[in-house]
């Protein structure tokens, strides 16, 4: 069965490692493989940023600078390959942060539910307390004034 579809290169994290000088370099950005050697004199950021993110993952920084759409749709002509391995990797520590996330935001749930029972219960306790105070005082005066009178 014929099929028109390219088949994507596919190579490791170990095999990008190897293209990290200016004439040879090699980047990661989403688990697609750029080889970026002939564009380094002609990057508006420098060459030397590029070059300090050869041969690994470059997502991170690529996203930082937040390169222009047109910048995007460029890194296509240096489209070489896939590394699954590393995308595979980014997204295993996205979904642990999402996780903790979630887990944060459930504690502080949790809490603000504790504390949006607590603060009335509380204030219902000292206003009671202060009630029954403001009394037992009364009796006290009021004991004090029936011993003088006797
Ligand atoms: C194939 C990959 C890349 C392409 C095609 C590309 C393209 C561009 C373009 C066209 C600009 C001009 C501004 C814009 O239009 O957004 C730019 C700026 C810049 N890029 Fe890249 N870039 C690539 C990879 C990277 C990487 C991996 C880094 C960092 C490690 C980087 C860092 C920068 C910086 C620092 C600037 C200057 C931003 C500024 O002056 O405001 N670029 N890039």
């Amino acid at each position: 069965m014929a099929s028109n579809e390219a088949k994507e290169v596919v190579f490791s994290a170990e095999e990008v490692q190897r293209h990290v000088s200016p004439g040879d370099c090699w980047i990661i950005v989403r688990g697609k493989v750029y080889d970026i050697s002939t564009f380094m004199d002609d990057h508006p950021g420098g060459d030397d940023v590029l070059l300090q993110a050869a041969g690994r993952d470059a997502t991170e920084e690529f996203d930082n600078v937040g390169h222009s759409k047109a910048a995007i749709a460029q890194m296509e002509t240096f489209h070489v390959g896939e590394c699954p391995e590393v995308l595979k990797k980014n997204l295993a520590t996205e979904e642990g942060v999402e996780s903790e996330t979630r887990k944060s935001t459930y504690k502080i749930g949790i809490w603000s539910k504790i504390f949006e029972f607590m603060v009335p219960a509380l204030l219902l306790g000292v206003a009671f307390a202060l009630r029954n105070f403001g009394k037992n005082s009364d009796f006290v005066q009021n004991d004090a004034c029936m011993l003088k009178q006797e």
